[in-house]
C-alpha cells in the first residue's frame, strides 16, 4: 500500500494531538503539516513532541494554504473555524475529512457545496462503533414505527463547546427521516416547567457535560410496558482517532464527491 501524506488542522487540539499520535505510529502514512490558528501559543513548536511521539520534524504553523503538498487534510478545529476555511481548502485541492461538528443546515450546506469540487468524507462521529449504532437505530426505528417515543441523551466532558453533539444530532436524523418526522419541528432540546403531555412526533434530544466523559450516547425507545435502549460509550478518543485516520488513508485519490464513515468502513 503507497503511503499517505496528511495534513493535520487543529493540530494542537485533543483530536488533533492523538491523530497526529496514531499517523506517527502507522507505517502507510506521515504527518507533513500540522495547522493551528494565527494565535496559538504553540506556532513553530514540533508537532510530534507536543503530542508526545517524538520529534517529527513537522512544525506546527498558521497558514493553511501549505496543506497543498499533502495527500489528504484532516480538520478537527470546530464548525465556526472550518466553515472560515472552506474557500481556502478549495483553493488547496486536497482532499479533505471533516471531523469537526455543530453545524447547521445552511452551513452543511456548504460542506456539501464544497464536496462538488474536492472531494471530502464529513462524520460527526468517526468510531466504528457509532457508525454500527447509527445502523442499529435506523432498524430499530424503521421496525417500530410510532408506537415508541423517542428520547436521545448524549454526555460529554466540560470542555466541549457545541450542543447537543453533532453525534446526537445525526441519531436524530436517521430516526426522523426512517419516521417520516421533521427535526426542525419535532425536536425538544430542553423541558421545563408545566409543559402539558408529550407529544407523539417529538423527539427529545438532552444534553449533559461534565468533567472529562469522552462521549456517551443512548437514544430510548419508550413503550407501554418496556423500553429499549440503545447506547455507545467511547472510553478513548482514539476510537474517533482511529476512523480519522483510515477515513484518509480511504479517500486518497478519489474522484470529488461527499462521503460518509459509511462509504469509508464499508457498511
Ligand atoms: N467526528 C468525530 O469523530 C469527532 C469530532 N469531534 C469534534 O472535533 C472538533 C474538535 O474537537 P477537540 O479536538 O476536542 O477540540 P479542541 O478545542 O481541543 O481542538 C481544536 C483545535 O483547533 C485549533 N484552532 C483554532 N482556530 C484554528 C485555526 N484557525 N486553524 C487551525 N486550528 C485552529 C484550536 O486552537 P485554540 O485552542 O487555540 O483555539 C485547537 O487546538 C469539535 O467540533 C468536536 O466536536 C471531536 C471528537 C470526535
Ligand atoms: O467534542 C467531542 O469530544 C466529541 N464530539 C463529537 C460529537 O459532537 O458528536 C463526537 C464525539 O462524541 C466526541
Amino acid at each position: 500500500m503507497s503511503n499517505t501524506n496528511i495534513a493535520m488542522v487543529g493540530a494542537a487540539g485533543r483530536m488533533g494531538k492523538r491523530i497526529t499520535y496514531l499517523i506517527s505510529e502507522d507505517p502507510a502514512t506521515s504527518l507533513t503539516a500540522a495547522v493551528e490558528g494565527t494565535d496559538s501559543p504553540f506556532l513553530g513548536q514540533d508537532i510530534g513532541e507536543l503530542a508526545g511521539c517524538g520529534k517529527l520534524n513537522v512544525d506546527i504553523i498558521d497558514d493553511i494554504l501549505k496543506i497543498s503538498g499533502s495527500d489528504v487534510a484532516i480538520d478537527f478545529t470546530g464548525a465556526a473555524v472550518t466553515l472560515s476555511n472552506l474557500d481556502k481548502y478549495r483553493q488547496a485541492g486536497v482532499p479533505l475529512v471533516i471531523g469537526s461538528t455543530g453545524f447547521d443546515k445552511n452551513e452543511t450546506a456548504a460542506i456539501e457545496n464544497l464536496a462538488k469540487t474536492i472531494p471530502v468524507v464529513f462524520a460527526p462521529n468517526m468510531s466504528l462503533g457509532v457508525n454500527l449504532t447509527f445502523k442499529i437505530l435506523e432498524m430499530v426505528a424503521g421496525a417500530i414505527g410510532d408506537d415508541f417515543d423517542i428520547e436521545i441523551i448524549e454526555a460529554h466532558h466540560r470542555m466541549k463547546k457545541d450542543a447537543p453533539s453533532g453525534t446526537a444530532m445525526k441519531m436524530a436524523e436517521i430516526i426522523a427521516n426512517k419516521l417520516k418526522r421533521n427535526i426542525d419541528r419535532d425536536a425538544v432540546f430542553c423541558r421545563r416547567g408545566l409543559i402539558g403531555e408529550r407529544s407523539d412526533k417529538e423527539i427529545g434530544i438532552q444534553t449533559i457535560r461534565g468533567g472529562d466523559i469522552v462521549g456517551e450516547h443512548t437514544a430510548m425507545f419508550c413503550g407501554a410496558g418496556e423500553r429499549i435502549e440503545i447506547t455507545h460509550k467511547a472510553s478513548s478518543r482514539d476510537t474517533f482517532a482511529k476512523g480519522a485516520v483510515t477515513a484518509a488513508k480511504w479517500l486518497k485519490g478519489r474522484e470529488a464527491g461527499l462521503y460518509s464513515m459509511f462509504d469509508v468502513l464499508g457498511l
